[in-house]
């Protein structure tokens, strides 16, 4: 099915239930290149829901979801995204060198060479360390450098400061904002408001969804 819009991300109608409660229905907004979309909302208000039916790991109970104006099971969508999650889902007994050949080889090369990315999110010199040795910030910081190595254009980042230290969440906010810049796109929960001032930054409340 083919959509019509501006935007190359396009949530149209979305709801979802979980427990007999009503977490958002009708719940429609267009993401451009450049933009960044902060999902604000209590706990419990579906933010992580929400992510993970962005992500196809959760089916929506309404709506539809369109990449580049087709829905985004026919689309390039799964190969554009790349998901930040709570789990952060890096391999705890690879390497922080070996967790980062994994992603490429399952992805396209990105912007950075694996030493520039750890450089970046500040990890060089721990290439041979097992990931179940890294502290739980830095962990976070090698799902950031796995975000850098590998190419696509949606980041969808679910409370992607949490365990920073406030150098790591400017860090963030930097990557975040040159990768907009360079025409991509972000999606990511967070209880903090950002401090870095996004150009094209939405924002929706999901405490006031529906
Ligand atoms: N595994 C689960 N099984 C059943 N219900 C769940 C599950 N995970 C979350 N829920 C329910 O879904 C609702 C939305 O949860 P969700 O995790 O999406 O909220 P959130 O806005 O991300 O919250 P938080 O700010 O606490 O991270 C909550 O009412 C929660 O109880």
């Amino acid at each position: 099915m083919e959509h019509s819009s501006s935007a190359m991300l396009e949530v149209a109608g979305l709801s979802c239930s979980r427990d007999d409660r009503l977490l958002f229905s009708g719940l429609s907004f267009g993401l451009r290149p450049g933009q960044v979309l902060l999902l604000e909302g209590s706990n419990g208000s579906g933010k992580t829901t929400l992510l993970r039916i962005l992500c196809g790991f959760r089916e929506a109970d309404g709506g539809e979801i369109f990449w580049a104006g087709r829905r985004i099971a026919e689309s390039r969508y799964f190969a554009d995204m790349a998901y930040v999650g709570h789990a952060d889902g890096t391999k705890k007994e690879l390497t922080v060198l070996e967790n980062l050949r994994f992603a490429l080889a399952l992805g396209h090369p990105g912007q950075y060479s694996i030493d520039l990315a750890l450089q970046k999110v500040r990890l060089s010199g721990y290439d041979d360390s097992p990931v179940q040795s890294l502290s739980a910030g830095q962990k976070r910081r090698l799902s950031l450098a796995r975000l850098l190595v590998t190419h696509s254009i949606l980041w969808i980042l679910d409370e992607p400061f949490t365990s920073l230290d406030k150098q790591g969440i400017e860090l963030i906010e930097t990557l975040m904002d040159e990768h907009a810049k360079n025409g991509g796109m972000v999606i990511l929960t967070s209880h903090h408001d950002l401090t870095f001032p996004h150009l094209g930054l939405q924002r929706i409340h999901l405490d006031s969804c529906p």
